[in-house]
């Protein structure tokens, strides 16, 4: 019988989630599964989560929330046999929107039945897990003051980024790969993604593949402020390879150094990272539930 942990976030989302757990354990029942749960409290959640998962051994770990719930499962089982699954709660909902993962709950639960595995791959930054993009620049400052502030949803993000971009000034980075300078400017922002697209939709790397072993760097250089509707359509419709202001390398490893010390996210949440950031690919270290691959 396959023995699911449920990881509940009951804030993720601004989503009610206290009749949630009955029905995954109808769920279960009817699927001859196994479940339990974890219930996230925001403290220390990391080393209880490791110790509940040591305990139980389950076979798969179902975040059920946002991606900072996806990233904290993600965290506890890459590099072992556990799959990671998502049911899709929160606010942005990026990485399981990329995955292909139905953001509908009776439709994720039947991926979940049907639970195919996919072995995707991860970036190490400095030493931490990325699992679906990070970048460094104008959207890491937005993140930032997002993460700060006591507004959640997508309104709140767009709201600050309007606030932001008016007075956002470029910054100077180098970034080096294969013992080559790749890129040596101001930047508008710089992203660092295996995946295609930010939650929003936004698809910063149209053509990003999750498992070919590489990563792309997605540079918006600096534009003027009449351009930005046209590059803002561009990102919504997979097409910003056309603007003269974009870049983008592939890559297995790489080396960004960021001059002013410019704010980082990794996965939507700010990091502290120090000036020089060194990815690196670490293929197929995640397994994930996905939906099948169809020709
Ligand atoms: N019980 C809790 N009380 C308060 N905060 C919590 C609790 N459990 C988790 N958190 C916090 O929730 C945040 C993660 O939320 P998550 O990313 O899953 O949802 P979201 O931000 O609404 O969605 P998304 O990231 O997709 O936009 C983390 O910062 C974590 O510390």
């Amino acid at each position: 019988m396959t023995k699911i942990l449920f990881v509940i976030n009951p804030i993720s989302g601004d989503i009610d989630k206290e009749e949630l757990a009955d029905d995954l354990l109808v769920f279960c029942r009817q699927n001859q599964f196994k479940a339990d749960f974890y219930k996230t409290t925001g403290e220390n959640d990391e080393a209880k989560l490791k110790d509940k998962i040591n305990e139980y051994a389950p076979e798969i770990v179902c975040a059920v929330g946002g991606d900072g719930t996806v990233s904290l499962v993600a965290k506890t089982i890459f590099k072992t046999d556990v799959a990671l699954a998502i049911i899709p709660q929160g606010s942005g909902n990026g990485l399981s929107k990329d995955l292909g993962i139905p953001q509908d709950f009776d439709e994720a639960l039947q991926l979940l039945a049907e639970h195919h595995i996919m072995a995707i791959d991860t970036l190490d930054v400095n030493g931490m897990l990325s699992i679906h993009l990070c970048d460094v620049g104008f959207n890491a400052l937005v993140v930032e003051r997002f993460c700060n502030g006591d507004t959640r949803g997508p309104g709140a993000y767009a709201w600050i980024a309007m606030q932001e971009f008016m007075a956002y000034e470029p910054k100077h980075y180098t970034i080096i790969s294969d013992e080559k300078v790749i890129f040596d400017a101001e930047a508008f922002m710089i992203t660092i993604t295996n995946a295609k697209a930010f939650g929003s939709n936004i698809a910063i790397n149209p053509t990003g593949v999750i498992n070919d072993g590489n990563f792309e760097i997605c540079i918006l250089e600096p534009f003027p402020k009449s351009s930005s509707l046209g590059i803002l359509y561009r990102l919504y419709t997979d097409n910003i390879d056309n603007s003269v202001y974009t870049h983008r390398f592939s890559c297995s490893s790489a080396t960004i150094i960021n001059h002013s010390g410019e704010v980082f996210q990794i996965d939507g949440e700010p990091e502290e990272m120090g000036k020089e950031i060194t990815f690196t690919v670490q293929p197929k270290s995640l397994r994930v539930v996905l939906p099948p691959v169809t020709e």
